[in-house]
């Protein structure tokens, strides 16, 4: 199929290669001149601005796009929507909020233009080994595209599906990384608890590898993990500090909506919030506070 990439960082740039692998057609339009020659250099057309990539484009047209979710996505499609018309489509494979994909799919419908949102699964791995995809939107649009669901998910064709109507796709993805917020979690305290045993002088790449292997906890988290602790078995010049990029909170905002406790995924996010707080106001006046009642001694700087 003929598809237009819209965004080239780390994932777009490797789906479209893995889509030109599988014998697609790929235009790509990026803002960096360097990444829209390196999709070049890889056998892909490329367009310098959002209009020619669409003018690149036999209609009906097919635009992937993979941009940062939020702001950046809103300002591609606001470009994009003057320049498409009936019967084309527009995929989300970034980490969109589901929100956010119900109210674009809203203005895009009333124009005929068909929005799908596909979370994506597989970091930079996918490129290899295929991604995980979790699609919303009209079946017969869905069904349209399977050529090129194919060819991204992993050989096994199992790695795609059509979840439910538009937004489902999204919103199956942010549960899915609020999963993946409570894996991390899990194994990184575990490894702690054995990194603070010292007297047994417990070897964290070893043990890694040996759940890796037949046990109950063998996961491909915990092959990576196995892969950093490797790498890096102190960890050193790793500041300790954990971004998040919205899918976590986002969770937990929607199971507080739906009444569903999630004590594991809340916590894993409150620890990521904590992680960056390095001059805890809190811990200091709760020192302060025993101090006060207790007479109990303050830990000074
Ligand atoms: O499934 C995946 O491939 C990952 O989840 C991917 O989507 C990305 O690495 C996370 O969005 C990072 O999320 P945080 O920045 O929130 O940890």
């Amino acid at each position: 199929m003929n598809i237009g990439m819209i965004g080239l960082g780390r994932m777009g740039a490797n789906m479209a290669q893995r889509l030109l692998r599988g014998g697609h057609q790929i235009v790509g339009f990026d803002p960096q001149a360097a990444a829209r020659k390196a999709l070049e250099d890889k056998g892909a057309g490329s367009a310098p601005s959002l209009a020619d990539l669409v003018a690149a484009l036999p209609a009906p047209r097919t635009l992937w796009l993979m941009v940062p979710a939020g702001a950046p996505t809103d300002a591609s499609l606001d470009t994009l929507l003057p320049l498409l018309g009936e019967g084309d489509t527009v995929i989300d494979g970034g980490n969109s909020f589901y929100k956010d994909t119900l109210r674009r799919a809203q203005r895009f419908g009333e124009r005929g233009i068909a929005y799908i949102d596909c979370g994506t699964s597989g970091g930079i791995w996918g490129l290899d080994e295929g991604y995980s995809l979790m699609i919303g939107g009209d079946a017969a649009a869905v069904e349209r595209l399977r050529p090129v669901f194919e060819t991204l998910a992993p050989a096994s064709d199992q790695g795609w599906s059509r979840v439910g109507p538009v937004g489902a796709g999204h919103f199956t993805k942010m549960v899915h990384n609020g999963i993946e917020y409570g894996l991390m979690q899990a194994y990184a305290e575990g490894f702690s608890i054995l990194k603070h045993k010292t007297e047994f002088e417990l070897d964290l790449h070893r043990i890694a590898e040996v759940w890796r292997h037949g046990s109950v906890v063998r996961s491909w988290l915990l092959d990576l993990t196995a892969d950093a602790l490797k790498k890096n078995p102190e960890m050193a010049g790793i500041a300790p500090y954990v971004p998040d990029s919205g899918e976590g909170r986002w969770t937990v905002d929607e199971a507080i909506e739906l009444n569903v406790p999630t004590p594991v995924i809340a916590q894993s996010l409150i620890e990521r919030l904590r992680s960056r707080d390095k001059e805890s106001f809190a811990d200091k006046l709760l020192s302060s506070m025993r101090n006060e009642f207790g007479g109990h001694p303050i830990a000074r700087e």
